[in-house]
């Protein structure tokens, strides 16, 4: 009897669970719009922080203290006997990165509270910033000053620090590289404490051992990167394509003619059709034809970009930062599994001012059940493979995922020393894959390493904010750790800090 009533209780739990799961999944929407003004709340808390110390103006002049504060924070922990290793106190949740990070509960947390934008030099054409300043930041900052960045990764969230430990790609990449390739000097605390200025000159090793790293080398606490002449538009010119050969022939035709365009970006709708993009920064409008695609209410940009499928070739002028963040608003395309009606024109102009949600917060709300719902039918990544070998890879992602809208972002790869080193010169294309796959039988590890093995078979690297499946040995392949080793070595970082397998393998993520 009583076991019967265990049953049923067990069973009526079960039911509950079930349907819960059901609400969580097909009506995550409901639980988003209740983030999108607490979304608010916290942009206007960061932004009301930001104004007090621009007012005070007292973030340079407290950078060498908040430095100090770091190295001290390193001081104790060698005192403490340096019995775990280090890594920044960042919380998991407010990160860019698909996962949590799990070594976060474990390891020495150091804080860094270093969020401020700390120099602008028009002689150098550099800007000096701390590593948490973050990209919707410094436009906001540099782009009614006259400047820019040479190129934004766009999400507004993600932070300097992140992108140099870790790495960026945006349109300009085909001319700049990535976002390594336009820092000009690190500072940083090392494992023993000391703080150090690295430029290509005063140490060449760690300099090009900075990027990649993911804080395994020492602790950033700021970066000089340059900065370029900004204009007030973008002009930028629609081309539809109506086969995978147009496309690639098209890119290809846009790279031999590099510095005719500041802006290469193609967006594939199917192995078939898809819109080559280019643009250029110009200080004047055709009135005309302004699209100011960064308002609340106008539709998602990818959706915009589709129906040039239709229309044919256009030329539309857009505000600088809206290009800059022209897929922030809808997470790239990520934002339909989240507000599935997010595009609806009511829903733009009832609540698209709240919108994007932010996703720290989608984060730290994300339930177990989104969290599966996500493991077994989502695929996030991004593939960044020879040009040479663009067709053959969407052919390969077609066959395996079959996920649309495909991005597809050229970029420069120098021949320099480092993780990513290749014998000369190179032009890359990010493949980014984000959504749910439209292939049957899709199995998130099994088809992930099919997709690395093409992808290290192919001369190409994954980028680590998603999941890597690959062993330490097929990372240590497709990454080259030689200078790093050195590095590490003549660091001391064996016992400061993990390898950087340790802290983006899958086993290290949740
Ligand atoms: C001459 C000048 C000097 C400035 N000097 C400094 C300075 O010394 N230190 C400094 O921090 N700022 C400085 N600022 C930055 C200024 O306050 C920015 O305009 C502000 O960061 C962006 O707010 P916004 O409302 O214009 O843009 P929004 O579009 O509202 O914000 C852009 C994005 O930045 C994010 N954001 C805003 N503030 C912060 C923050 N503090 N931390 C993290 N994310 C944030 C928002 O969440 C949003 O995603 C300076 C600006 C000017 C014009
Ligand atoms: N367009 C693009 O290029 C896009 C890039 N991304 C990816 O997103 C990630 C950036 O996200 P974000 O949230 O900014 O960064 P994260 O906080 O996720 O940091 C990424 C890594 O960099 C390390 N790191 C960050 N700051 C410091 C520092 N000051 N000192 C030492 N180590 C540091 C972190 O170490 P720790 O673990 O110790 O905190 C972590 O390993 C990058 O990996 C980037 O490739 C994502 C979307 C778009
Ligand atoms: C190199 C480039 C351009 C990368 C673009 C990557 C974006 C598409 C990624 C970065 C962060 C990212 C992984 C994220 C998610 C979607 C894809 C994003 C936006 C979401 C919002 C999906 C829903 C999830 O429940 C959760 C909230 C955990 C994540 C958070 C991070």
């Amino acid at each position: 009897m009583a076991a019967k009533k265990h049953e049923t209780e067990v069973e009526g739990g079960g039911r509950f669970d079930a349907v819960l799961e059901h609400i969580l999944i097909h009506y995550r929407w409901v639980f988003v719009l209740l983030l999108l003004p607490l979304s608010l709340v916290y942009d206007a808390l960061l932004y009301v922080r930001t104004w007090v110390v621009f007012q005070l103006s007292s973030a340079p002049g407290k950078h060498a203290l908040k430095v100090q504060r770091v190295a001290d924070q390193v001081k104790q922990w060698k005192a403490e006997g340096g019995r775990v290793p280090m890594c920044t106190a960042r919380p998991t949740w407010q990160t860019m990165s698909f996962r949590h990070s799990n070594y976060k509960k474990t390891f020495f947390t150091v804080n860094l509270n270093l969020v401020d934008i700390l120099e602008l030099s028009a002689e150098k054409r550099t800007v000096r910033v701390e590593p948490l300043v973050t990209m919707g930041q410094l436009t906001a900052t540099l782009d009614p000053l006259g400047w820019t960045l040479p190129f934004v990764p766009e999400l507004d969230d993600l932070t300097v620090g992140g992108l140099v430990m870790g790495t960026g790609v945006e349109t300009s990449s085909h001319k700049y590289g990535l976002f390594q390739h336009i820092c000009v000097a690190y500072e940083l605390v090392l494992a023993d404490g000391s703080t150090v200025q690295v430029t290509k000159e005063s140490d060449p090793d760690l300099f090009y051992a900075v990027p990649w790293s993911y804080g395994t080398l020492g602790l950033l606490t700021a970066v000089e990167i340059q900065i370029v002449p900004a204009l007030r538009f973008v002009k930028l010119q629609y081309d539809p394509v109506h086969s995978l050969d147009e496309a690639v022939a098209a890119i290809n035709r846009l790279l031999a003619l590099q510095d005719n365009n500041e802006f290469v970006e193609a967006l594939m709708f199917s192995k078939d059709e898809g819109v080559v993009m280019t643009g250029n920064m110009v200080s004047c409008a055709d009135w005309g034809k302004l699209n100011e695609i960064g308002r609340c209410y106008k539709p998602w940009f990818f959706e915009h970009v589709r129906t040039f499928l239709k229309t044919g070739p256009a030329v539309e002028y857009i505000p600088l930062r809206d290009y800059q963040h022209r897929h922030s608003r809808s997470l790239f395309w990520e934002i339909k599994e989240i507000i599935p009606f997010g595009n609806n024109v009511l829903f733009r102009y009832l609540f698209g001012w709240m919108t994007p949600p932010k996703v720290s917060l989608l984060k730290l709300t994300q339930t177990q059940a989104v969290k599966k719902l996500y493991e077994n039918n989502h695929i996030i990544q991004d593939m960044l493979v020879p040009i040479e070998t663009l067709k053959d890879a969407v052919l390969f992602f077609d066959k395996e995922v079959e996920v649309y809208p495909l991005w597809l972002c050229p970029f420069r790869l120098p021949s320099e020393p480092g993780m990513l080193q290749v014998p000369k010169d190179s032009m890359y294309v990010d493949i980014g894959v984000y959504g749910v796959p439209g292939k049957q039988g899709f199995q998130p590890k099994e088809t992930t390493r099919r997709i690395e093995a093409f992808v290290a078979k192919a001369k190409g690297f994954q980028m680590l904010y998603a999941d890597t499946y690959t062993t330490r040995e097929e990372f240590r392949k497709m990454f080259n750790h030689s200078l790093y080793d050195k590095v590490r070595a003549r660091l001391k970082c064996e016992k400061a800090f993990p390898e950087v397998y340790d802290k983006v393998c899958r086993k290290a993520r949740d």
